[in-house]
């Protein structure tokens, strides 16, 4: 189900109270219709990776397709006021807002694919009003899910097709956070969920054990593993460490093999606490003598990918990962922190004036024009990506420049086969794509991943991807910067 179908049919308030009042000064001072470019980027992969997924476009295409002021939204701003307890918007600027009818352009990577600090994942063009006003809610969406989804792709590959379960409600970051965070770690990779509302919003599977209150609501463990099994006899998972977790195995077993004589098989069995590599390890021990091979080992608590890693190492025999916290919070990054930036504007002689906000530090200074990535790939694997402008194009095809390091180029080989990732989504308002289904983002995810050389894929100090500047962009963007600082000086 849609975003605005989940909340309500316009979310043009969900936005910060600076974007309308810009948007009013923009309109006061007949320049609502100038035409604009704005990029949403992050600078800084998350979690120390190699890497990040781009999640959330579906929803951030929901938002835009729906992009409109109600009667009741402006009516709602028309009583805000300022610190003279006058009305902070016109009654025209209003009757404008009501008027108002998306007509920009998007063009962005489609969700689940592995993308880099510093190059587009969106791009909005058209009036600087309505660019302005949808920077808060292209970022809400976009940053969140993205940053999901990164946590659960490095998850997922840390656990080398063992499947994964996302257990994060009860931790989430309140309703909005469980359902956004299960779709988005859905696009990573984790293949059920015990989210039902999300199973139910977004067609993910769902999957479920039960919880020690199970078993601490019967006075004997067996008893309430056998009463499970009366009521799912061929969907039971049982949790075993509520007590003694191997005693807890025994029993499991025992129920096990009852089912098994009324023609039914134990499901698997989940460890929730104590040392998951020797646990797992014995109580595989224990299945496979008496004859359950096939019943699969759950293990949860507090897992991440480091944990997943670890585990294996250790001979851990678990087949399923129940990931709760560390997934659906982002642990240890609670946000993206990506960014959306004013590109390009047009001036009075219909030329693209390039904008770029000036910093200290060459990485901080946002890169200027209507940019396009470029990724190039050497059999298949990804080797680099170059952004280049699209009014600009590209002089040297092969040969990139260094975003901070300009005496630095990278050249790909003759044989390297390239792709631009910016799609159109939005041509004038109307909306010009097609989003997959959830399951083909989240192949789409695999294949990226897969696609990565592992140097980029391990968790401890993943080696650098390239990205890097077309050599007119490059020129460009210094001319500008020497501009500004001349001008600041
Ligand atoms: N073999 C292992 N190697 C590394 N970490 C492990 C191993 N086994 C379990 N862990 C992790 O160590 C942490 C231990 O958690 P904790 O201190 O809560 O202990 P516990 O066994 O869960 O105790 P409690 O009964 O209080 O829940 C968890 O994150 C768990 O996933
Ligand atoms: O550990 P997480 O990755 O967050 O995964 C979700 C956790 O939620 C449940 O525990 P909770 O303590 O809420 O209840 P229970 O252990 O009593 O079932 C479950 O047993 C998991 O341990
Ligand atoms: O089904 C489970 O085992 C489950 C669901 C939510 C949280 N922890 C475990």
């Amino acid at each position: 189900m849609k975003l605005t179908q989940r909340y309500r049919p316009s979310l043009a308030l969900l936005t910060d109270m600076y974007q309308l009042t810009m948007a009013q000064g923009y309109w006061k001072q007949q320049r609502a219709e100038q035409e604009a470019v704005f990029h949403l980027y992050f600078r800084k992969n998350p979690f120390k990776g190699g890497y990040t997924i781009a999640a959330g476009l579906e929803d951030a295409i929901d938002l835009l397709q729906n992009f409109r002021f109600t009667e009741e939204d402006t009516a709602f701003l028309a009583q805000v006021k300022g610190s003279t307890q006058e009305p902070m918007f016109e009654k025209a600027f209003l009757d404008y807002l009501r008027q108002l009818k998306f007509t920009c352009t998007v063009d962005a990577i489609p969700e689940g694919t592995a993308v880099f600090p510093n190059e587009p994942l969106l791009r909005v063009q058209g009036p600087i009003l309505q660019c302005q006003l949808l920077e808060t809610p292209l970022l809400t969406i976009l940053n969140f899910q993205t940053l999901i989804a990164t946590k659960a792709a490095r998850m997922v590959d840390a656990a080398k097709g063992d499947a994964i379960i996302e257990f994060g409600m009860r931790r989430a970051q309140g309703p909005d956070g469980a359902l956004s965070g299960t779709r988005a770690a859905f696009v990573g990779g984790v293949g059920a969920t015990s989210n039902v509302l999300a199973g139910q919003l977004y067609n993910i599977p769902l999957k479920g054990t039960h919880a020690h209150s199970w078993v601490m609501s019967f006075d004997d463990e067996e008893e309430s593993f056998a009463t499970y099994a009366s009521v799912f006899p061929d969907d039971s998972v049982f949790l075993v460490d509520t007590y003694n977790t191997l005693e807890g195995v025994k029993k499991a077993i025992a129920v096990g093999q009852k089912m098994r004589g009324n023609g039914h098989e134990l499901k698997g069995i989940r460890l929730d606490s104590g040392d998951l590599a020797y646990l797992s390890i014995e109580a595989r021990k224990l299945l496979d003598d008496a004859g359950f091979e096939k019943v699969s080992i759950v293990a949860s608590n507090d897992l991440d990918e480091y944990l997943i890693e670890s585990l294996k190492l250790q001979g851990a025999r678990i087949d399923t990962w129940g990931i709760g916290t560390k997934l659906i919070t982002a642990y240890d990054q609670p946000a993206l922190g990506g960014v959306y930036k004013l590109a390009a504007l047009k001036n009075e002689e219909g030329h693209w004036d390039y904008k770029v906000k000036l910093s200290e530090q060459l990485i901080k200074v946002s890169t200027p024009g209507i940019l396009q990535v470029r990724r190039f790939y050497d059999n298949g694997v990804l080797v680099g990506d170059m952004l280049y402008s699209e009014d600009q194009g590209i002089s040297r095809p092969s040969t990139m420049v260094h975003p901070n390091d300009p005496t630095q180029h990278k050249s790909f080989k003759e044989s390297c086969t390239h792709e631009d990732l910016l799609v159109p989504i939005f041509k004038d308002g109307q909306l010009a794509y097609t989003s997959p289904s959830l399951k083909d983002i989240q192949t789409r995810t695999k294949q990226q991943v897969e696609s990565l050389h592992e140097t980029y894929r391990r968790l401890l100090n993943p080696h650098i991807y390239k990205v890097g500047l077309e050599q007119q962009l490059h020129q460009k963007k210094m001319d500008v910067i020497v501009e500004l600082r001349n001008r600041a000086d």
